[in-house]
Formats: structure tokens, sequence, C-alpha cells
């Protein structure tokens, strides 16, 4: 069985291992380093510092999955696994070359983007393979990350901030989206319990129906837009050429965009 060492079990590593343990992967397997590590699933091995790997894991994969700005201060203590195992980063920002600094040329660099669905099988990773890397580490990365939902490749590294900005981070966007639609509900004069489940619900159900519907995102849009109806009325706000929604979330995720580069040093 695949052994995985899970460096970095925060609200991004625990959506993942929640995800492989529901699909199956047996919490033997799995070993945690995480010094804070809160309510891990039974059976998981964890501890504190990478000095207490036991002897006997020797991991196929190791998820590098603490934040951009300590990465530097934890890679040290994994060098010496570079030749045995494949990393495999989610940090958002750092490029393949600052693992490369710190494991050594020899190692095994998969940079990816997962997104916290995973925790229902519902993320999206997107994954570069950096040099050092073989067609065994790229399949176990993939079957992996398949686990907790869809992923891509891509051969062009510069996209990932990018893919930070819009897939990484989406989900954010998506639940600001059901809080400000709530919010909306009760200024229109519905109790805050009601609007926060019809906020919840529609969400939901219009991402379900995405997944689900051969329509593009425009066209199931479209069918619920009666000619001179209600939806009409609250898109004429919404897509207003200046102060909708298009150009905000240009914005945003141009935002997002430039923090990744911040973050790559
Ligand atoms: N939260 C998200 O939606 C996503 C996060 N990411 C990336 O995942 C990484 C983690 O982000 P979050 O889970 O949100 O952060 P977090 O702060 O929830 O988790 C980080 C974890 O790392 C642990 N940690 C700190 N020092 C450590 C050390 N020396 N050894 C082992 N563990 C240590 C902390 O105790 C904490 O549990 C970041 O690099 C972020 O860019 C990527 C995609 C989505
Ligand atoms: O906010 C962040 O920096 C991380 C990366 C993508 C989602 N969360």
């Amino acid at each position: 069985m695949t052994k995985i060492l899970l460096v970095g079990c925060g609200k991004m590593g625990s959506a993942m291992l929640v995800g492989w343990l529901q699909r199956g992967i047996r919490a033997a397997d799995v070993v945690v380093v995480d010094p804070h590590a809160q309510a891990l699933p039974a059976g998981i091995t964890v501890i504190g510092d990478a000095d207490l790997i036991p002897k006997s894991f020797a991991p196929d994969i190791t998820i590098l999955a603490v934040k951009p700005q300590v990465m530097a201060g934890v890679l040290p203590a994994y060098a010496r696994l570079a030749g045995q195992t494949t990393f495999l980063s989610i940090a958002a920002g750092k490029p393949v070359a600052f693992f490369r600094q710190h494991l050594g040329e020899a190692a095994a660099i998969i940079r990816a983007m997962p997104n916290t669905p995973a925790a229902v099988q519902r993320g999206i990773t997107v994954c570069f393979a950096g040099g050092g890397t073989d067609a065994a580490g790229q399949a176990l990365a993939q079957s992996l990350l398949e686990a907790v939902g869809e992923v891509a490749w891509i051969d062009d590294e510069t996209q990932m901030d990018a893919v930070t900005a819009l897939s990484g981070s989406g989900p954010a966007y998506v639940f600001l989206l059901a809080e400000v639609m709530a919010a909306a509900g009760v200024a229109a004069g519905l109790p805050a319990d009601l609007a926060d489940r019809l906020a919840r619900a529609t969400v939901a159900g219009g991402g379900e129906l995405l997944r689900q519907s051969a329509d593009s995102s425009a066209q199931l849009r479209i069918n619920v837009t009666s000619p001179g109806g209600t939806t009409a009325a609250a898109l004429a706000v919404l897509m207003a050429e200046s102060g909708g929604m298009a150009p905000l979330m240009e914005q945003a995720v141009a935002a997002a965009t430039r923090r990744g580069k911040e973050l790559a040093g």
C-alpha cells in the first residue's frame, strides 16, 4: 500500500486526509507531522517533528502542506528523504525551484494546487511536474489527488498563480456568495435562518446542476432568466458594465494572482 507522509495538517491538509480516508486509504498508511494538529481522524499516527518519523515508515509520497511563509524553515528536515519519496507541495506561490534549493537538486517535486472541497471528494487539483519526477511518482500523485476530486496537469508553471487565484482560493468566493445572498435575503425581509438555508441550498444546488449538466454556465443562467421577469431585473444589476460582478471578480483574481507571485521567494 502507498505510504503517505503529510507535513502540515491544517485546513487543507486535513481536508485531503478526510477525503482519502473516506475513499478507503488506510489510516495505518498515513503519518502526519504537525506540532499543532487538532482533532485528527482515529488511527492516524501524528508526530510533532520530522525526527520522530518511525524508522520503518518509508513514504512513497510526502505532501508539503504548511504555510508558504514557514516552508523554508520546515524543508531541511525532509531533505534526507530526497531520492526515496516524491514530494508534492500544495503551497501557494512557492515554485519548484524553491524546493530544489531547500531539498537538493535530486529531489522529485510536484507542485500542486488543490482546494478544500477535497474533503467531500469534490476538489480540483492542478499539478505541475518539476524535474526529477518520474512517471511512477506522477501516477501516484494523480491517484491520490483523484481520490478527492478532479485532477488537471499543466506544463507551464507560470500559470500556477492564476490557478491558485481561481480554483485554490475560489471556494472562498463561492462561500462569500452564499453569505452575501443570505444577507441580501434578510435585507429583503426574510428571517435570518430561512435566508441562510435558501442561500446555502441555492449555491449548492446550482453547483450540482453546473457539475451534472452538459450546458454551459451561461446557458444555465439564461434558463433561469424569463424575459422581463425577476431574474432579469437582478442580472441588470449584477451584469452592469461598470460595478457588476465581472470586473469585480477580475480584480479579485488579479489580486490573488499578484499575492501568489509575492509568496514565491
Ligand atoms: N486552505 C486552503 O483552502 C488551501 C491551502 N493551500 C495551501 O496549503 C498550505 C496549508 O494551508 P492551510 O491548511 O490553509 O493552513 P493551516 O494554517 O490551516 O495549516 C498549516 C498547518 O501546518 C502546521 N505546521 C506549522 N509548522 C509545521 C512544521 N514545522 N511541521 C509540520 N506542520 C507544521 C500547522 O500547525 C498547521 O496545522 C499552504 O501552503 C496553502 O498555501 C492550498 C490550497 C488551498
Ligand atoms: O489563501 C491562501 O493563500 C491559500 C491558497 C489557496 C487557498 N488558500
